[in-house]
């Protein structure tokens, strides 16, 4: 099968790094074309970017010019990582000149026509994308990822959802510093240090979680009629977001029931996208797991790790969640949103833009 041509918008970021690192040896895509700011425009991505993964750059990558962020002479596949006030200006250019933009961005999460997808949880929602006006003009489109601790929760609440019904959901975050991009927060505040603070993170969390979870009436997602309440905080771990949560049932469910749920949740067995991990929440039993240096990896990054899962005083139920913020929060969310579209025949052949 001929690899299909892709682009990276952000390349040289924190997520732009992360979709090299999952995209070098893709068998579906081929890396092609590399953008970002005019800080790093003409040069050899090896000496633009500031490299922080423990793999080496590809030497094929760290060769290749980064082009100017403009959709002249970009490939039709663009995965995008740009701060959101750029994406928001970005985005649509690259989208109305043909281009499918599978965006990372929070820039257009909840406009009524963008999908806003986790594959595992809400594919159908991907139908939103025929209503956009660059679809029905060039063909092209915009679909997002979610913001990187909503996937890692959606992914655990959604089995219970599906089983028993929410009726609350109160979840407090412990988030990595990656999750703020490079140089992000400073050592100063962050070193020995929790700061209580991620600006709009709370917000995110809260609306992009009953979305997700929310139904599609035709051409609108109704969000999820649960009650959410979100507390997201900033702690010196280098990757992977810890959540704790505490969830009230429609449905009384036991222990077994819960575990059974997450344990046989597998929508897309059977579809055999690369990145999809054949056990999207893994369930680890030791007492005091899960945790980000020794389960952000699960499912190649990809898992939602649940554990500690006991009764709640105020609720139903409580666990712990984990996911690994660039890969299964990012670029990894992103890539099997790609590789999902590609399966619904909603990503063509790699042509050249205008
Ligand atoms: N880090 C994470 O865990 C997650 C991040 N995200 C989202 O992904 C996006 C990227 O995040 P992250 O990689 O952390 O951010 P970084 O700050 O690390 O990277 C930003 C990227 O955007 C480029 N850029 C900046 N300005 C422009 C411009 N005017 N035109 C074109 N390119 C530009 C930068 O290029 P240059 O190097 O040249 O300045 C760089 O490649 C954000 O929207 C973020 O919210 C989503 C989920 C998780
Ligand atoms: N704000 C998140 C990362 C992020 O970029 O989120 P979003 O994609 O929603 O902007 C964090 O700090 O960990």
């Amino acid at each position: 099968m001929q690899r299909q041509k892709i682009g990276i918008l952000g390349a040289t970021g924190m997520v732009g790094q992360r979709f090299i690192q999952l995209l070098e040896n893709h068998p579906w895509f081929e890396i092609v074309w590399l953008a970002a700011s005019d800080r790093s425009s003409g040069k050899p991505y090896g000496e633009a970017v500031k490299w922080k993964l423990d793999t080496a750059i590809p030497a094929r990558i760290a060769g290749m010019p980064v082009s100017p962020a403009t959709p002249e002479g970009a490939p039709r596949i663009i995965f995008a990582a740009l701060d959101a006030d750029i994406a928001r200006e970005m985005e649509p250019k690259f989208a109305a000149a043909g281009c499918a933009v599978i965006s990372n961005s929070s820039a257009f999460r909840m406009q009524a026509d963008v999908p806003l997808v986790i594959p595992e949880v809400n594919a159908d929602h991907l139908a939103l994308l025929e209503e956009q006006s660059w679809r029905k003009q060039s063909g092209g489109y915009i679909v997002t990822n979610p913001n990187c601790s909503a996937i890692g929760l959606v992914l655990a609440l959604k089995p219970l959802e599906e089983r028993f019904g929410i009726e609350s959901i109160f979840v407090t975050t412990m988030q990595a510093i990656s999750g703020a991009g490079y140089p992000g927060v400073a050592s100063l505040d962050i070193l020995g240090n929790v700061v209580p603070y991620i600006k709009n993170e709370e917000e995110k969390l809260q609306e992009e979680t009953l979305r997700l979870l929310g139904s599609l009436k035709g051409k609108l997602v109704e969000p999820l009629g649960a009650s959410i309440s979100a507390h997201c905080n900033r702690v010196a771990v280098e990757d992977g977001h810890t959540e704790s949560v505490s969830v009230k049932l429609r449905k009384k469910a036991s222990r077994e029931e819960l575990l059974a749920a997450w344990r046989e949740f597998a929508p897309l067995r059977g579809q055999d996208l690369p990145t999809a991990p054949a056990q999207p929440v893994e369930f680890v039993a030791a007492e005091d797991r899960p945790q980000p240096r020794l389960d952000r990896m699960r499912g190649n990054g990809m898992a939602s790790t649940v554990g500690r899962l006991r009764p709640c005083s105020l609720f139903d139920w409580k666990f712990t969640v984990l996911s690994h913020n660039t890969i299964r929060g990012a670029a990894g969310a992103a890539l099997l949103n790609a590789e999902l579209l590609v399966k619904l025949g909603k990503l063509e052949p790699a042509t050249v833009t205008v």
